[in-house]
């Protein structure tokens, strides 16, 4: 096992990295379509179903598998021999911030289903303020894996 993650190591970084910029953009997207449905849709309209259908294909098609792919190929480079250093600070900051990007995904799941079912409670103020959220998660993240401090 050790030996064949070792000889495509570099493949398997490269597609993680593929794989996280797709996650990246979906959730920087999605809080933005909250956003906007929150401001300018109007309850039970046409462009209601519209949005409904936007952020369900967003997360379904993208967000979804971006994340389970990012997850794959990323616990792949955990287990390549001599890639992390526990005993380095580094690695507890990525695992921290992914898991919290992981968390941050969960909750952007269910705040669709709130906008599903009519009950979305959240102002664009807040759904702007969370936005930054994986913003400042990928910053720790990138410095993370390429500071290796
Ligand atoms: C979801 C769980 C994740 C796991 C288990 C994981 C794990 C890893 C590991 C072990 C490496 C190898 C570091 C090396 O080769 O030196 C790596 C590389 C990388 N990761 Fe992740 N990662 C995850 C998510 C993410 C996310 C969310 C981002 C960005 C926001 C990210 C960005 C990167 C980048 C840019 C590299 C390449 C660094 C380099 O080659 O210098 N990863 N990841």
């Amino acid at each position: 096992m050790g030996d064949f993650l070792a000889s495509y190591y570099l493949w398997i970084k490269a597609l993680h990295v593929i794989a996280v910029i797709a996650w990246m953009a979906g959730l920087f997207y999605l809080p933005r379509l909250f956003v906007y449905h929150v401001e300018q849709v109007e309850r039970g309209s046409e462009t209601d179903a519209m949005f409904q259908t936007m952020e369900r294909r967003l997360l379904k098609a993208i967000i979804n598998p971006a994340g389970v792919t990012t997850w794959v190929f990323g616990l792949g480079l955990v287990f390549t021999p001599g890639i992390v250093d526990w005993t380095a600070l580094w690695p507890w900051t990525k695992a921290g911030s992914v898991i919290a990007m992981t968390v941050f995904h969960h909750w952007l799941a269910l705040r669709r289903k709130d906008f599903l079912a009519g009950s979305n409670r959240i102002t664009g103020r807040q759904y702007r303020m969370m936005n930054e959220v994986p913003t400042l998660l990928m910053m720790i993240i990138v410095i993370s894996v390429i500071v290796k401090f």
